[in-house]
This record gives structure tokens, sequence and C-alpha cells, in this order.
């Protein structure tokens, strides 16, 4: 990121105090007003990062009016700048209202330079670190509809996606479960001539063969007990649209050959019904499984995977796409922010690292939903590794931690976390894999705050 410099307006209306704070704070370029108007001017004119205001400003030096609507002021125009507010001695009251109102750090009177110093460079190393958060968020790629993507696997699957939408090939999506086939085969349509009619999705795997076979094709009133109507099936809904089969490579044998015929001559039979009725559909299918082993395993037909597999597409994991999951993670933590309400400011450098040093075998569905809950559990302004239940990225081992307590329960925590994970959530389990008791769990639980369903 391009360096920036640094600016410190100083709202000060003593002469002498403003003289002595020139000397001190030479290393940033420092900008001077002596009253709110002045103090505007400047913010308006030459943003700067940090502002050290005295509270009492004319025309009420001796009160704190003034004071308190340059900072209202300030927060309206220019809300990431980090006020740090100058009290008299004791004010201690109209401090705390300051930092209520939003400052960034209070500091009393008499003024001793080091110290002021030291938090006025903090305030800018959280500046700079803000920026860096924002700067990384507008930095995001989204090249399709819906989809994120930055690394270069996939934004080479995106021009694949781009060049048979506007076709009407059937496409097949291989990859992990949770990796994004569907956002993909949505895509592809929503980039397609047929983007206007409906996009119809069916989950093999997750209805059984009978009635699967009515939810495809619909079905004849009477063609079975409780057929009390005629309904077309999800095939002739689709018409002029998409149909997306996911879990393709669990579709019954039976059904397969119906499929087939589908395919072939783009006409369905309903369930009960001896009418041919032509159908205008697209079809997308996906699988998480090896369709090549299914085959040869005699468990799925042949003849039909040519018939699906115009195009393939293979989408990569997620730990295959360098850069994707920061960016994925950024996007979903900013949602679940917004829709939660939530007070965090942004994700931790460190917790980015952590993310993208993860495996994360569950993929895209993985990392939304762990932001997600995240976001709803964490407690600090900034989310960290152990907010997401991650440990955090090897650093090469050049930092020491901060000492061996936490070294020890770092370590502690890690192996909690991974024998709840392995025992899904089940803490007697959990316990005989670490060889401690069910009791002792619970100790550890609640020692590193972890929730009972955080494995
Ligand atoms: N490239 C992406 N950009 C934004 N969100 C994504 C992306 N890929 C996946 N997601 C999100 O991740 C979740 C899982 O994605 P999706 O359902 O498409 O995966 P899938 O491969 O179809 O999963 P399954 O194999 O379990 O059906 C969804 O909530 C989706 O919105």
């Amino acid at each position: 990121m391009k360096t920036q410099t640094e600016r410190l307006l100083v709202v000060e209306d003593d002469p002498g105090l403003a003289r002595q704070l020139r000397w001190s704070f030479d290393r940033y370029e420092l900008l001077f007003a002596e009253d709110r108007e002045g103090a505007i001017t400047h913010l308006r004119r030459n943003e700067p990062q940090v502002v050290l205001l005295d509270l009492g400003l004319p025309p009420e030096a001796d009160g704190v009016g003034e004071g308190m609507n340059a900072l209202a002021e300030i927060q309206r125009l220019a809300p990431g700048t980090k006020v740090i507010v100058v009290t008299g001695n004791g004010d201690e009251d109209n401090a705390l209202r300051a930092i209520g109102m939003g400052a960034y750090d209070f500091y009393q009177k008499p003024v001793d330079t080091e110290i002021l110093g030291l938090i006025i460079d903090r305030a800018f190393h959280i500046w700079r670190l803000e920026a860096q958060n924002r700067a990384l968020r507008q930095d995001i790629a989204r090249p399709l509809e819906g989809v994120i993507a930055t690394s270069e696997p996939m934004l080479r699957v995106v021009r694949q996606i781009e060049k048979v939408a506007p076709t009407n090939a059937t496409t097949l999506l291989l990859g992990d479960t949770g990796s994004g086939k569907e956002v993909m085969a949505r895509a592809l349509h929503g980039l397609s001539s047929r983007a206007e009619a409906r996009f119809v999705a069916i989950n093999c795997a997750a209805i059984p063969e009978q009635l699967l076979e009515s939810e495809l094709f619909g079905y004849e009133k009477g063609a079975f007990t409780g057929a009390n109507r005629q309904t077309p099936g999800k095939i002739e809904l689709a018409e002029g649209g998409t149909l997306f089969l996911d879990e393709i490579g669990d579709m019954p044998g039976q059904l397969q050959a119906k499929l087939l015929r589908f395919l072939q001559e783009r006409v369905i039979e309903r369930v009960g019904g001896r009418q041919e009725i032509p159908v205008d559909v697209r079809v997308i299918c996906a699988t998480h499984r090896n369709l090549r082993e299914l085959i040869d395993a005699g468990d799925f037909r042949e003849d039909l995977y040519y018939r699906i597999a115009e195009i393939t597409i293979l989408i990569p994991s997620l730990r295959e796409r360098p850069g994707d999951a920061t960016a994925m993670a950024k996007v979903f933590f900013e949602r679940a922010v917004t829709e939660h309400q939530s007070g965090l400011r942004g994700l931790a450098p460190e917790t980015l690292a952590a993310i993208e040093a993860h495996d994360w075998p569950g993929n895209v569905r993985e990392l939304e939903h762990r932001v997600n809950r995240a976001v709803i559990m964490a407690d600090g302004k900034l989310l960290t590794p152990e907010d997401l239940g991650l440990v955090p990225a090897e650093d090469g081992g050049e930092q020491l931690e901060l000492n061996l307590r936490k070294v020890r329960d770092d370590a502690e925590r890690g192996a909690l976390e991974k024998s709840l994970k392995a025992a899904d959530g089940n803490v007697s389990q959990a316990a005989r894999l670490l060889g401690v008791s069910r009791p002792a769990i619970y100790d550890l639980m609640r020692k590193h705050h972890m929730a009972p369903d955080s494995a």
C-alpha cells in the first residue's frame, strides 16, 4: 500500500503549548488551529489522520461545549479520523463523555510530550491498520454475479463459465462439497440468454428414489396414492430456463435411463402419463463424486456421463486457490457485521494469515459458516484467529510468544479444539481422546471461552 504523509492536526488556543507541541512532534506534518472553525477547515483541506483536540476552545475557554461540538463535527465529516481529546487536570467526566462520542483516546493536562507522543504514535498505527483493512475490502474481485474469485485457478474457471454460458451445452461442474458448484451454476445461468427464465435446482442425493422421479418428471392425477392432481415436475418448471441437477452421481440407476432419454430427445413423460411433453431446458449437473469410478463400479451409466459432460468444468478446492479464502472472508465478514449489527471493525492481520494457512476441508461453506459464527460470538474490535477457531499461522519461529504460559495455553486450546472436532462435538468422546475426564473437558472449555458447539 502507498504510504501517506502522516498529518497531525493540533487544535489548541494556548500559543505556548502549541509551540511546545510543534517542537516535540516534528516527525509528523503538523497543522495548527486555534478554534473549531480553523480545525474544520484543516480537516476538509488536509484530511489529517490524527487530531489532538483541546476541549476548552474559545469562545468558552473554561467550558467544553465548543470542543465537544468540534469533536462531533470531525466524527461526522471524517469518521476514520483518530481524535485524542485533551482535557484539564481531573476532568475525567468530560474525557469519558468524549470517548463515548467516539474520541479515540484522551489526555489530561499538564502535557508530558513523551507520553502524549506514545498515544499519538499508537493512534497513527491504528489508523494505518484500519486503512489497510478498508483498502483490502475494496480490492476484492467479483468477476461474476455472486462469485468472489481472485486466484488464478478460479479466474480460469470464471473464464470457462463465461465461454460456455451463451451456448446450450450441457455442463458438468465437478468439485468438492461446498466449493461453490451451485454458485457457479447460477452465475452460468445468469450470463446465458435464459437468464430471465427460471433456474430450478434439485439435489438428487437428498430425495428418495420414488419421490425423485415425480419431483423431476411430474405426475398425472391418480398416478399413485396421494397423487390428487396433475403436477408438473422440475424439468417442466424450468421451461425456457436452466435445470441444475446437484449430486448427479447419486441418481438411482432406473432414473438415469429416464434422464438419458430426456437429454437425448428433449421430451418427458410425467409419472402415470402417456403423453410426451417437449421441453426446452438447459441442463447443468454437479457432483463431488468421481464419476469415472462410479462408471467402473457399474453405478453410473457411461452413455449418460457423455451426455451430461459435453463441457466439464473442475472447480478447485479452496485450499488450491491462493488468496481466495481471505478475499471471501472479508466479504462474508462485512455481510455478517451488517446483518448482525456487530461493532467489529475488521479482521486482524494474523487472522487473515491464519485463514490463508488453514486447509478448509469444508471449503467455502465452512469458511462462510465460521465467519458468521465468529462475528456473532466475538468480543473484541478485530476478529482474531481464535474467534474463528483457527490456530494462528506459523511465522517461521522468529517471533517469540509472550511467555511460556501463553504457549501452553495455545497448545491446550488447539488440542481441545481438535479433539472436539474429531469427536463431532461429543464431549465424552473428546475426553477419551485427550485422556481426561468429562468434567475436565468442561473446565477447559470454560477456561478457553468455548461454547459447547464451537468444535
Ligand atoms: N466463489 C464464491 N463466491 C462467493 N460465495 C461462494 C463462492 N463459492 C461458494 N460460495 C458460498 O459458499 C456456500 C457453498 O456454495 P455452494 O452451495 O455453491 O457449494 P456446492 O459446491 O454446490 O456444495 P455441495 O457440493 O455441498 O452442494 C454458499 O453459501 C455459497 O454462497
